[in-house]
């Protein structure tokens, strides 16, 4: 169900139009938006069923209201298929393409020792207390109002944080969508 086979990432060097999304079969739909919620390919078979699309916001309005359906188990486990932010894979280098560019973007890879250790201090006891890793938007935040956030989170009830985190996936969600789909593409138009 969570498979996490080969997805033909185009990551904004070609972008698609929206007629050329809202005619995919649903492996080739699988193939292209499979890992916008971080290996979770369900979403995106699910999601399929929508087409056609209008545009790029509504695609990921459409990831988004699927997301916002499940029930907090869900959520949860939409959380758990995420890597901890500057973690074991990070520093192993094995986070997706998509990962590292937004770790990388709030400077997580750029940390010092310090800020490495408290993130990972942090990151165990979140872990610890809600049963799944803290989850943010790193393309929306930097390193310091990440550890900030983080401190602050932790405060949450569990089932708060799982809809915080899962908020913070639509957000992650919504921005790799618009790498993907030409933003002005519609489908009432030629573009
Ligand atoms: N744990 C976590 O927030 N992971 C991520 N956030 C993000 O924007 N990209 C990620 O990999």
């Amino acid at each position: 169900m969570f498979a996490m086979g080969t997805f033909n990432y185009r990551m904004g060097d070609n972008p698609l139009s929206i007629h050329v999304v809202n005619k995919m079969g649903y492996e080739e739909f699988i193939k292209s938006f499979g890992n916008v919620v971080e290996h979770c390919s369900l979403c995106a078979a699910a999601v399929w069923r929508e087409r056609p699309f209008r545009d790029a916001e509504n695609l990921a309005s459409c990831f988004g209201d699927f997301i916002d359906r499940l029930p907090i188990s869900g959520k949860e486990g939409i959380l758990r298929l995420h890597p901890d932010l500057a973690g074991r894979l990070a520093q192993a280098g094995q986070l997706t393409s998509e990962s590292t560019r937004e770790q990388a973007s709030a400077g997580l890879n750029t940390m010092t020792e310090e800020e490495r250790q408290r993130m990972t201090n942090l990151n165990k006891r979140y872990t610890q207390k809600f049963g799944f890793p803290f989850v943010i938007c790193a393309r929306e935040n930097k390193k310091d109002a990440i550890l900030r956030g983080l401190g602050e989170r932790l405060e949450n009830a569990p089932q708060t944080e799982a809809i915080t985190g899962a908020n913070e996936v639509k957000k992650i969600c919504r921005l790799r969508l618009l790498d993907l789909v030409k933003p002005d593409s519609q489908l009432n138009s030629p573009l």
